[in-house]
């Protein structure tokens, strides 16, 4: 999965499953892989992996992307397999609807049952619902939590670039760095409540997931502030990947 901030990776070696980050690779690391790849190598050095790996020859690599630019690098790689959103069998998708919210959802729905709320905190914090009838219903994006702290520091003089707080901090704060804290996090926290309960009015029986980069601080502040809403909620780091094995499959 390619989001804008970074690559995810999620990789059926022999039996077993194994995750991984990394950064943007540049268009020369790229094509080193491909050429690993090609040769059934592993690229050890670019892509570490636990254990001593060899690469199947013909091994199929999905990408789901919302960066084009990323995607493009990714085309001359022979065994490669896009997945677009014609592919997911979502109902009511519009045309501009991110390909990572769309698999979030429908992995969703289909491991955990439908109607479902995604809530993904990565770079930009979104909310995606789908109702009984595996049909979008809609969501909202802004800016997530890495971005808001990043944009408070850089459009501004006298404020500086500070990380997240690990436990919710003190809400009416005495000193910059907290009060940028404070008023990011009970504000999204605020949103992420008010749009939980609004899509509750709608689908009361409703799961709802959260996942992203930035799943365990929300959730981590979700619990402080509000626990009877955070103890219905499940936190899933690999619901896309459950979208796109649901997707691959049924190919
Ligand atoms: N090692 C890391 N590198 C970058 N961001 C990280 C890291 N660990 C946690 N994060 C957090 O993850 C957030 C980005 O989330 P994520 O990695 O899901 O974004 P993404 O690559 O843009 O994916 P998406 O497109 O799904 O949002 C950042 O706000 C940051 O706070
Ligand atoms: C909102 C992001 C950036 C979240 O990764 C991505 O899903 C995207 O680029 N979406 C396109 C716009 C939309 O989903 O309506
Ligand atoms: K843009």
């Amino acid at each position: 999965m390619i989001g804008n901030s970074r690559l995810h990776w999620a990789g059926f070696i022999g039996e077993t499953l194994q995750t991984w980050d990394t950064n943007h690779l540049p268009a020369a690391a790229i094509k080193e892989i491909i050429e690993s790849w090609s040769a059934g190598i592993w690229p050890q050095e670019i892509l570490p992996l636990k254990g001593t790996v060899s690469a199947p020859r013909d091994l199929r690599l999905y990408v789901a992307s919302v960066v084009p630019t990323q995607t493009e690098l990714w085309q001359t790689y022979p065994a490669v397999r896009i997945i677009t959103l014609d592919q997911i069998p979502l109902l009511g998708i519009y045309p501009t609807l991110g390909i990572d919210r769309a698999l979030a959802v429908w992995g969703a729905g289909k491991i955990w049952g439908w109607p479902v709320l995604v809530i993904d905190a990565g770079t930009a914090l979104t909310f995606t619902g789908a109702d009984g009838n595996h049909q979008l219903v809609g969501g909202a994006i802004l800016p997530g939590l890495g971005l808001q702290l990043k944009s408070l520091g850089q459009k501004t003089a006298a404020l500086p670039e500070i990380e997240l707080p690990a436990e919710i901090p003190q809400r009416f704060a005495l000193n910059t760095k907290e009060a940028i804290q404070s008023g990011i996090v009970y504000t999204v926290i605020a949103g992420v409540r008010d749009f939980i309960s609004a899509w509750w009015d709608s689908y009361p029986e409703s799961r709802i997931l959260l996942t992203g980069g930035d799943r365990t601080p929300i959730f981590t502040y979700l619990q402080a502030q509000a626990p009877e809403v955070a103890a219905l909620i499940t936190v899933e780091p690999n619901l896309i990947f459950w979208g796109m094995h649901s997707i691959v499959n049924i190919q």
